[in-house]
């Protein structure tokens, strides 16, 4: 197969920070995608409907002339959110999902829940009102080693918790292992999972072997290969429970190339080239549509997307930049250490 036609995809787990790094950077992913979910994560967080209604009025201003992309708002849940005003922004329609960082699990989660006890009142509201959770899933105590953060977090946190509220809708997001595939499996309601593009490609080793390589450092680290290898059975299953959100998340470079660089991975120019790699390795390219642009939908109650995107396989490599010039500094692209072959034509 030399070109493939799919709905517009979407992505379900995006970074585009503030100010001139969010100029630098929308364009990447309103090219390909139609919608996609905001992460909140901003210094302050997105912690009001106000907030939110202005962030969501600062992306639409940075977006290039002649872009049709929507950002779906999400609230960066806080031991004092107020239930009230969460509950009427999602019911206006301004946001999709409410965010849970564990206090101190990643980039700007300061802000985070540390007793969950005193998160309940949002919790419960949710539940009532149907509005879905995504989770950062990792615990922070200092004693749970880093590659366990995401499994201890699914038995300590997310389990307890969804058996405290059996009808909150949880989105486990970027999943790096193979527990929180089975988890996913095992669960007959109420609970998704995201998947990174770079989850799909790198695993551990990319990170360490040969020297220390930034770029490829993202929170939840990336695991074993056999993790990795769990994690493409996933996406390629076509099982609805699974979903690309691929945390696209820029640093500038001398933020991440330092003595203590920062987590994250700039994904959004080249995900769906990746992707087509990733998918047409595994005999899955037909999969693909639903995995990017199906399943997502679905699980967030919305419908798939009318207009396409044509993928074109090359003979000769595309052409991306290695990184790009921000008003803020430049950001590294992921490098996925293959040749991409996969064109779009959005
Ligand atoms: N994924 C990351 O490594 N970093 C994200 C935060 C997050 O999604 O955990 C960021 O905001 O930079
Ligand atoms: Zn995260
Ligand atoms: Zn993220």
């Amino acid at each position: 197969m030399n070109s493939l036609t799919i709905r517009r995809p979407d992505d379900w787990h995006l970074h585009l920070r503030d100010g001139a790094m969010l100029e630098g950077v929308v364009g990447d992913t309103a090219r390909h995608f139609a919608r996609a979910i905001i992460m909140p994560n901003l210094v302050p967080p997105v912690v009001t409907a106000a907030d939110a209604e202005a962030y969501r009025s600062r992306i639409m201003a940075a977006l290039p002339a002649g872009a049709r992309f929507t950002p779906l708002m999400t609230l960066y849940l806080t031991e004092t959110t107020d239930p009230q005003d969460m509950a009427r922004a999602y019911e206006s329609e301004l946001i999709t999902a409410v965010k849970l960082y564990p206090a101190g699990a990643t980039t700007n989660s300061a802000s985070g829940v540390r007793n969950f006890d005193n998160a309940m009142p949002a919790l419960e509201k949710m539940a009532e009102i149907g509005l879905n959770l995504c989770v950062h899933g990792e615990v922070t105590a200092k004693d749970v080693d880093i590659f366990d953060r995401e499994a201890v977090f699914i038995e300590t946190v997310l389990d307890p918790l969804r058996r405290r509220l059996p009808e909150l809708k949880v989105t486990m997001e970027h999943v790096t292992t193979r527990d929180g595939v089975d988890y996913i499996k095992s669960a007959d309601k109420n609970l998704a999972g995201s998947l990174t593009t770079h989850h799909l490609i790198i695993n551990r080793n990319d990170i360490l072997v040969g020297g220390i390589r930034p770029h490829y450092y993202c929170l939840p680290v990336a695991k074993r290969e056999e993790h990795r290898k769990a994690l493409v059975a996933a996406a390629i299953s076509g099982d609805l429970r699974f979903f690309l959100g691929t945390d696209s998340a820029p640093h500038v470079d001398p933020a991440k190339e330092c003595g203590c660089g920062c987590a994250g991975i700039y994904t959004a120019p080249n995900t769906m080239s990746c992707l087509a790699h990733v998918f047409e390795n595994e005999g899955a390219l037909d999969r693909l549509e639903t995995f990017a642009s199906l399943n997502g939908p679905a699980w967030y109650g919305l419908q798939p997307n009318e207009e396409t995107i044509t993928l074109v396989k090359r003979d000769e490599p595309i052409a991306y930049p290695a990184r790009i010039e921000t008003g803020a500094g430049p950001v590294t692209v992921f490098d996925p250490k293959f040749p991409l072959h996969w064109d779009v034509l959005a």
